[in-house]
């Protein structure tokens, strides 16, 4: 097969595409000219070293920063504006910081993702801006909690500050699958966390992708990448330095270069 034709047939399946997105801060080009797609059950392991790229990647994926090129489409549909018109789109994220309101529980976490998926389109908008006012809260409730126990979240009634690290992170995950995204972009998602925390998330990566539904998995972590990534995207100062499967990834000589090379740092 040539190589236009399978990028195309890529293309056509694909429910991300990220064509020539760069964004630089000043003088620095912290992501150069990147382009990737995401198609339906495939799990992008975005890697690299530090200062790599891989955030501001993901925010500019996002539109939590607006990148100075490029383009994001999601399932054909060009993405534009910030991150709440993104999300009602169809993305969703979790953060390398989690954003968790840490004097509530994990149910009280997931709620506004309950919330979020009802803003999904114009219809939605409008039988909630008409229903909702009159709405038990309590449905909401139940929903978050179908969602936590879908997650295997067990503790849904302690602060989300008295969680593991872990546990917290499992909670983003859970409220940001509660929008029903049709892409999840986690940065950094492992971090941090206990034993138990990393078989919990891996088991959500997993549980997301068996639904079809794309997954961009920054991680520092090249283990845990190659068992749960089906595409790795290499980055170093900004740019694609390798795309392929994680066997390949972990083999190139690029992947050597990037952490093993000159010794260079990113930042
Ligand atoms: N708001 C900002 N202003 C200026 N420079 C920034 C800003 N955010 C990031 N950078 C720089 O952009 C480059 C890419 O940073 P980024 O955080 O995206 O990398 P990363 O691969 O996510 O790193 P890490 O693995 O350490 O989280 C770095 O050189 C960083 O210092």
């Amino acid at each position: 097969m040539s190589e236009s034709i399978g990028t195309s047939l890529l293309e056509e399946t694909a429910l991300l595409e990220i064509r020539g997105l760069t964004k630089s801060y000043g003088g620095l080009r912290a992501v150069d000219d990147v382009s990737f797609t995401v198609a339906p059950g495939e799990v992008i392991g975005l890697v690299g070293p530090n200062g790599a790229g891989k955030t501001t990647l993901v925010d500019c994926i996002f539109g939590t920063q607006q990148a100075d090129a490029g383009t994001v489409r999601l399932s054909g549909r060009a993405l534009t504006g910030g991150s709440d018109r993104r999300a009602r789109q169809g993305l969703s994220r979790t953060f390398q910081h989690p954003q968790l309101a840490l004097e509530l529980s994990a149910v009280e976490n997931i709620v506004p993702g309950i919330y979020g998926h009802r803003m999904r389109s114009p219809l939605h908008s409008l039988w909630w801006a008409l229903k909702g006012p009159f709405e038990d809260p309590s449905v909401a409730d139940r929903r978050a909690r179908a969602v936590a126990a879908e997650y295997s979240i067990t503790d849904t009634t302690s602060n989300c500050g008295d969680l593991s690290l872990g546990g917290q992170r499992l909670v983003e995950v859970a409220r940001a699958m509660a929008t029903d995204p049709q892409v999840l972009l986690l940065d950094e998602p492992f971090a941090g966390a206990d034993h138990n925390g990393i078989v919990a998330i891996a088991g959500a990566v997993r549980q997301i992708q068996q639904q079809g539904r794309g997954v961009v998995l920054v991680d520092h972590n090249v283990d845990l990448i190659a068992e749960l990534a089906t595409t790795v995207v290499l980055l170093n100062f900004g740019a694609v330095a390798f795309h392929g499967s994680p066997a390949e990834c972990l083999a190139s000589d690029a992947m050597r270069e990037v952490y093993f090379g000159a010794g260079e740092e990113n930042t």
